[in-house]
C-alpha cells in the first residue's frame, strides 16, 4: 500500500530539517522529498505543518510488572526487589501480566515509543502474540534468575530457546529475540555462560542488568575479585552482541573495556534516580564511544514509560552532575532515543526518517505555547527540552498506522485502562 504524509516538517537528528512529505511503500520509507506532492496515493494524511519525528526506541523495560506502578517508592534496589518486586510477582497470575502488557503497550505508544526491549520471566509468548497482532516492534526475551535446582535453571533456558525459535524474526520482522539471564549477582558464571552460548548459537543479542548499584557491585567484588564488568569480559560473554542495562558504577577500565569490545549500554536514568542507585557515567562511555541508548525500566521503578520525560532526564541530569551544559546536545539525546537505540538493539533500518528505513515515526502537534516559537532551527531543541508526550498525535509502526489523532488504532485503550485497574485491585 502506497501511503504520502504531506506538509511536514521531517526532523532527524543531525540534519537540516526537511518541509515536504514522506511516501510509503508497504512497511518502509519510500522517499522523503521536499516541497507538495503531486502524485496520489492509497492514503494521503495532511500533516498540516507539524513535525515528523522517529519513533522512540526505548532499550529496557519490564512490561510485565506494570501493574506494580507506585507500589514500592523509595527505597533502594535490594529492599525493592525483595520485599516488593519478587513478591508480589509470585503471585502474578496470567490475567496480572496481560492487563500488565496491555497497560504498557498503550503507555509506550501515546508517548511515541515504536520499538521496544522486553525482559520478563513470565507470559512472553503470550505477549510476543500481543505485539504480532497489534502491530507494535520489540526485542522478547524470557527473564531468567539463575538460582534453584538445576532443573529449574535447565527449563528456563529451554523457555529462552523455544522463544527464540517460535518468535525470532516473526511478524514481518517486528518481533526478534534476545538471551535475557537477569544479573551477574542473581546468576551464577556458568548460568551466564550457557545463556551466552545459546544467545551466539543463535545470533542473538544478549542482554542483562549489570553494576547498577554500588552495593551489588562492591558484593561482586567481595564474592569474584572482578567487577561485573570485568567478570563478563572473562567469561568471553563480550565475544557476542551484548546491550548491558544501567552500567552505572563503572570505572574508566570498565569503560574502556566495554568500547574494546563493542558493548552497547541501555541508559535508564529516571530508575536510577529513584531507586537511589546513582548517576550512569553517560558524558564518559560517549567520549569513548560506547553506543548509549536510552530506557525506562519499568512503571514500577520509573514511575512512567515515557521516552520524552527520559530523553529530558538523559539530556539534563549530566550537565548538572558535571557543572558543564555542553556536556550533552539535543541532537546527541534525540539520536540516542531513536537510531541509537535501534543500533544497540541490532535492528538495521529503523530509527530515523530517510528512503529504505522502516516506517516507525510519529506525527507532532506543534501548536502548542510550549512549542512556540516554533522555529525549524529549534525543532531538536524543544523536542528534547521542551515537547510534552501528548504533543504526540499520530504514530506508525512498519507503515501502519497505530494512532490517529491520539486514539489508538489497534487496542481498546479504555478496555485495557479498566482491565488494568481491575486486575490491581485484585493483587492488594
Ligand atoms: C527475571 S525478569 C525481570 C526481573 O527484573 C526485575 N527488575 C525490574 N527492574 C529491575 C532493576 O532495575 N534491576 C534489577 N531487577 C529489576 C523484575 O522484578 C523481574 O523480576
Ligand atoms: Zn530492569
Amino acid at each position: 500500500m502506497k501511503q504520502i504524509i504531506k506538509n511536514v516538517i521531517i526532523i532527524n537528528p543531525y540534519e537540516e530539517p526537511v518541509k515536504g512529505f514522506v511516501v510509503l511503500d508497504g512497511d518502509k520509507i519510500d522517499r522523503v522529498v521536499s516541497g507538495e506532492p503531486e502524485e496520489r496515493a492509497d492514503s494521503t494524511i495532511d500533516g498540516e505543518e507539524n513535525w515528523l519525528i522517529p519513533g522512540f526506541v526505548n532499550t529496557h523495560g519490564h512490561a510485565g510488572s506494570s501493574l506494580l506502578r507506585g507500589a514500592g517508592d523509595d527505597m533502594p534496589l535490594d529492599t525493592w526487589l525483595k520485599t516488593i518486586m519478587w513478591p508480589n510477582e509470585k503471585r502474578f497470575q496470567k490475567n496480572t501480566v496481560e492487563a500488565a502488557g496491555d497497560l504498557a503497550l498503550v503507555e509506550m505508544l501515546k508517548s511515541g515509543t515504536t520499538t521496544f526491549l522486553d525482559m520478563y520471566h513470565l507470559n512472553m509468548p503470550e505477549f510476543a502474540q500481543k505485539i504480532a497482532d497489534t502491530g507494535f516492534k520489540a526485542v522478547l526475551g524470557r527473564g531468567m534468575i539463575g538460582l534453584g535446582s538445576e532443573d529449574e535453571k535447565k527449563d528456563k533456558l529451554k523457555e529462552a530457546e523455544n522463544l527464540i525459535k517460535n518468535w525470532h524474526n516473526q511478524a514481518e520482522g517486528r518481533i526478534v529475540t534476545a538471551v535475557m539471564p537477569h544479573a551477574p549477582y542473581t546468576c551464577p558464571p556458568d548460568f551466564l555462560t550457557k545463556s551466552a552460548d545459546l544467545a551466539a548459537e543463535y545470533g542473538v543479542l544478549f542482554h542483562t542488568h549489570c553494576a547498577e548499584t554500588a552495593k551489588e557491585t562492591e558484593q561482586h567484588i567481595d564474592k569474584y575479585g572482578l567487577h561485573p564488568v570485568e567478570h563478563l569480559h572473562q567469561l568471553e560473554i563480550f565475544k557476542i552482541n551484548v546491550l548491558l542495562a544501567h552500567a552505572v558504577h563503572l570505572e574508566t577500565e570498565h569503560i574502556d573495556l566495554l568500547k574494546k569490545c563493542n558493548v552497547a549500554v541501555s541508559h535508564n536514568p529516571k530508575s536510577n534516580l529513584k531507586l537511589g542507585s546513582g548517576i550512569a557515567p553517560v558524558v564518559q562511555m560517549k567520549q569513548a564511544g560506547i553506543n548509549v541508548t536510552i530506557g525506562t525500566d519499568s512503571t514500577a521503578s520509573n514511575n512512567t514509560l515515557d521516552m520524552v520525560e527520559e530523553m529530558r532526564m538523559s539530556a539534563l541530569i549530566h550537565k548538572g552532575l558535571h557543572e558543564d551544559p555542553a556536556s550533552s546536545s539535543a541532537a546527541d539525546v534525540f539520536a540516542s532515543a531513536t537510531i541509537g537505540g535501534a543500533e544497540g538493539l541490532n535492528i538495521p533500518g529503523t530509527g530515523k526518517i530517510a528512503a529504505g528505513y522502516k516506517a516507525d515515526f510519529c506525527l507532532v502537534n506543534t501548536k502548542a505555547a510550549h512549542l512556540t516559537p516554533n522555529l525549524e532551527e529549534r525543532a531538536v531543541s524543544h523536542i528534547v527540552y521542551a515537547m510534552k508526550s501528548t504533543d504526540i498525535k499520530d504514530v506508525w509502526i512498519h507503515g501502519k498506522h497505530m494512532m490517529h489523532n491520539r486514539e489508538l488504532l489497534t487496542l481498546d485503550e479504555e478496555k485495557v485502562l479498566f482491565e488494568a485497574d481491575k486486575q490491581a485491585q485484585k493483587l492488594l
